[in-house]
């Protein structure tokens, strides 16, 4: 995918874009911990719920039909996600992007290697107990209508039905890095730092590389 072309002596060059998924059931702290990722390691953060939010709030035929699916807890149709969050990462110049609840199925999948033609380097799976994720929905005063016992029972379904296959497809390629996502916050996130600070573009983590010059 053409995501941005660097003009070097007139010739287009294509940036090599580094994109991670992170997939876990509704309420496994997907949004909370993505936000402390790319602070803390320099993503992009893209969470593709927000992009289809974006898309109802923009009163489009594509968001009504959006708020439907959504609040039946069913998936939107991939061709449809994919197009937009393509049009989401073209509009933003970076070369690491934290993708936010996707992929949810095997759809979503096909979709997005068809049209991009990327891989993800790796998937971090937030794995949490269901009731534990249930508290934290009913709890999240975020307006969603999506957020209610009826609806979250139905999202749970799916993501049983749905998203844990994709979730052990990646787990074949030897793709998923997975975190216990029951814990606090803090706990989470200790566990996800040491994720990403085995990048192998970040061989030690990024706080002792400003200091490497020193270490001679
Ligand atoms: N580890 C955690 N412990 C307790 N509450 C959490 C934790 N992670 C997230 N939360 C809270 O649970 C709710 C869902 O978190 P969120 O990040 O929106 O999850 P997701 O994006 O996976 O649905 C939010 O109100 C959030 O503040
Ligand atoms: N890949 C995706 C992601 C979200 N969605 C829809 O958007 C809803 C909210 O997604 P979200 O990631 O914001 O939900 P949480 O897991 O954050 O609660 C899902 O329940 C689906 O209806 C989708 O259809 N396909
Ligand atoms: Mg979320």
């Amino acid at each position: 995918m053409d995501l941005h072309k660097e003009g070097e002596r007139g010739s287009a060059k294509q940036k090599k874009v580094k994109i991670v998924f992170v997939i876990g059931g509704p309420g496994s702290g997907k949004g909370t911990q993505c936000k402390r990722i790319a602070q803390q390691f320099g993503y992009t953060h893209l969470s593709v719920g927000e992009i289809l939010r974006q898309e109802i709030s923009s009163g489009s035929e594509t968001g009504s039909m959006i708020q439907r699916i959504m609040k039946e807890g069913k998936l939107v149709p991939s061709d449809v996600t994919v197009r937009l969050l393509q049009q989401a990462m073209q509009g933003i110049n970076s070369d690491k992007f934290l993708i936010d609840g996707f992929p949810r199925n095997k759809e979503n999948v096909k979709a997005f290697e068809d049209l991009t033609k990327m891989e993800p380097e790796f998937v971090l799976y937030l794995d949490c107990p269901q009731d534990e994720m249930e508290k934290r929905l009913l709890s999240r005063n975020e307006g969603r209508e999506d957020d209610n016992i009826e609806t979250i029972r139905k999202r749970f379904k799916v993501f049983m039905e749905s998203t844990l296959p994709t979730i052990e497809y990646y787990e074949s390629k030897g793709k998923v890095r997975k975190v216990d996502a029951g814990k606090s916050i803090d706990e989470v996130f200790e566990s996800i730092k040491v994720i990403f600070s085995q990048g192998k573009d970040n061989k030690v983590p990024p706080s002792r590389h400003k200091c490497k010059c020193l270490i001679l």
